[in-house]
C-alpha cells in the first residue's frame, strides 16, 4: 500500500490522468448482441469512480469486465503500468490472478464458511499460510466492528454486517482495484445510512483505485470522487458530483440531480428553446446552449404573471406527487413539448384548484435559471 493517503487523495482529486502509470487505465469495448459498450476509464490511485446510469446503460457489464468475468471484444485494460487485458495482443489475464476485490449485489460470501473463513479465503488463495491468513481476517474484521461475529455463518449475518463482512474480504487481498456492484442496494434504509457512512470511511482510506456501480444517485455523491454517467453502452457525462450536479448534460443526469434542463441557442442572456419559447438567463452566452433550474424556482399562477424579471409561459399539468412537504407538480408546454417540473407547497396547489390537464402559467425569474455552453 502506498504511504501517505491524504496527499494522494489530493491528487487523485485534482484529476484523473495517471500520467505516472499507476492507477486505472482501460477502455473497455465489448459486444453483446445487439448491444455495446465502449467506454474509457481512467483513476488514479485512491480514486474513488461511480458508475451511474439507466437501467440497461452497460454499468454492470463494465465492472464485471474490469474484473475479468466478462471477456473483452476490444480495447485495454491497464493497472499500474500492467497490462491485464488486451484482445488485439490476445493477452488476458483471469480473473482469478487479476488484482481486485469484488463486492457484488448479493455479496456473494460463501455460505459454509464462518464470516473470518470467508474473509481468510482470499489471502490463502494467494498462498498465505493458513495462520497468518486467519490473523489478518481476524485484524480486518475488529477493523469492521465485527469481531464478535468471526465465528457466525453468513446466515446468522445481519444485511449491514454481511455486507462489512464481504467488504473485509474484498480488501484482504489489498487489491490494486476494488470493484463494488451496487453496494447498498440489498439495505432497508436505516442500515443503508450507517453503511453508507462506513463505506465511504473505508474507501476515504482505501489508497488503489475503487469503481462501484450505483443506481442511486445519493450513494454516488456521498461515495465517488468523481461521477462517470453511462447511458447505452457510452459515456454522457463524467465530473466531481458538483460538476454534474451544477452542469446536468442530458435528460437523464438532469431528472438524477433533480433539475429542469432544456437545451436551446444563446444569443446574449436569452437562450430560444423553440418557436414558442425563449428564457432569459443570468448568464450571457452565444450558440448552443443548455439552461438549467430547480423546481423550487419554478412559480404557477392562473394569470400571466406581470413582472417583466419572470419568464413566464403556458404549460399544462400533466401529474401530481406528494413528495415530504412539497407537491411535484409535472408540466408541459401547450403541444406536450418542454415537460417541466414544479415544487409547490399544498396550499398552493389548493389555491390554483390544480389537477390533471388544467392549463396554468409557469413562471422563472432569470435570476434562478442557469445557462452554459452545449
Ligand atoms: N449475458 C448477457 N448476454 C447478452 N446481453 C446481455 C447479457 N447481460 C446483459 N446484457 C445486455 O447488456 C446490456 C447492459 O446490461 P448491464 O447489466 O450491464 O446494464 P446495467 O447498466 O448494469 O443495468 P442495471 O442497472 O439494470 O443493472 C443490456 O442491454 C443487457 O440486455
Amino acid at each position: 500500500m502506498s504511504p501517505g493517503g491524504s496527499g494522494t487523495r489530493a491528487g487523485a482529486l485534482s484529476g484523473h490522468a495517471t500520467g505516472d502509470g499507476t492507477g486505472l487505465d482501460a477502455r473497455l469495448v465489448l459486444d453483446r448482441g445487439a448491444f455495446r459498450l465502449d467506454v474509457s476509464l481512467t483513476a488514479a490511485p485512491g480514486e474513488v469512480l461511480a458508475l451511474l446510469g439507466p437501467n440497461g446503460a452497460g454499468k454492470t457489464t463494465a465492472l464485471r469486465a474490469l474484473a475479468g468475468l466478462t471477456p473483452l471484444t476490444g480495447g485495454h485494460l491497464r493497472l499500474d503500468g500492467v497490462p491485464l487485458e488486451e484482445p488485439a495482443r490476445r493477452l488476458r489475464v483471469p480473473a482469478e490472478h487479476r488484482p481486485c476485490g469484488v463486492i457484488f449485489q448479493d455479496y456473494l460470501l460463501f455460505p459454509h464458511l464462518s464470516a473470518l473463513d470467508n474473509v481468510a479465503f482470499g489471502p490463502r488463495c494467494h498462498g498465505t499460510g493458513k495462520a497468518q491468513a486467519r490473523a489478518l481476517a481476524a485484524e480486518l474484521l475488529d477493523r469492521m466492528g465485527l469481531a464478535e461475529h468471526a465465528h457466525a455463518r453468513p446466515r446468522r449475518l445481519s444485511g449491514g454486517q454481511a455486507q462489512r463482512v464481504a467488504l473485509a474480504r474484498a480488501l484482504a487481498t489489498a487489491p490494486r482495484l476494488l470493484l463494488l456492484d451496487e453496494p447498498l442496494a440489498a439495505l432497508d434504509a436505516g442500515t443503508r445510512l450507517d453503511v453508507r457512512a462506513e463505506l465511504r470511511r473505508h474507501l476515504a482510506a482505501f489508497e488503489a483505485v475503487a469503481v462501484l456501480v450505483t443506481h442511486d444517485p445519493l450513494d454516488a455523491m456521498v461515495l465517488a470522487d468523481r461521477l462517470v454517467v453511462v447511458e447505452q453502452g457510452a459515456i454522457v457525462q463524467q465530473g466531481t458530483p458538483a460538476e454534474i450536479a451544477h452542469r446536468p448534460r442530458t435528460d437523464y443526469v438532469a431528472r438524477l440531480v433533480g433539475l429542469n434542463l432544456y437545451r436551446g441557442r444563446a444569443e446574449g442572456d436569452v437562450v430560444t428553446l423553440g418557436p414558442e419559447l425563449a428564457l432569459t438567463t443570468a448568464e450571457k452566452l452565444s450558440g448552443p446552449a443548455f439552461v438549467a433550474f430547480p423546481p423550487a424556482a419554478v412559480t404557477l399562477h392562473a394569470r400571466r404573471p406581470q413582472d417583466r424579471a419572470h419568464n413566464a409561459w403556458r404549460t399544462r399539468v400533466t401529474g401530481l406527487e406528494s413528495r415530504g412537504d412539497r407537491i411535484r407538480v409535472a408540466l408541459a408546454g401547450a403541444g406536450g413539448e418542454l415537460p417541466l417540473a414544479a415544487d409547490l407547497t399544498a396550499v398552493a396547489v389548493a389555491e390554483l384548484a390544480l389537477h390533471q390537464g388544467a392549463e396554468v402559467w409557469a413562471a422563472v425569474e432569470a435570476d434562478r435559471t442557469h445557462a452554459y455552453p452545449a
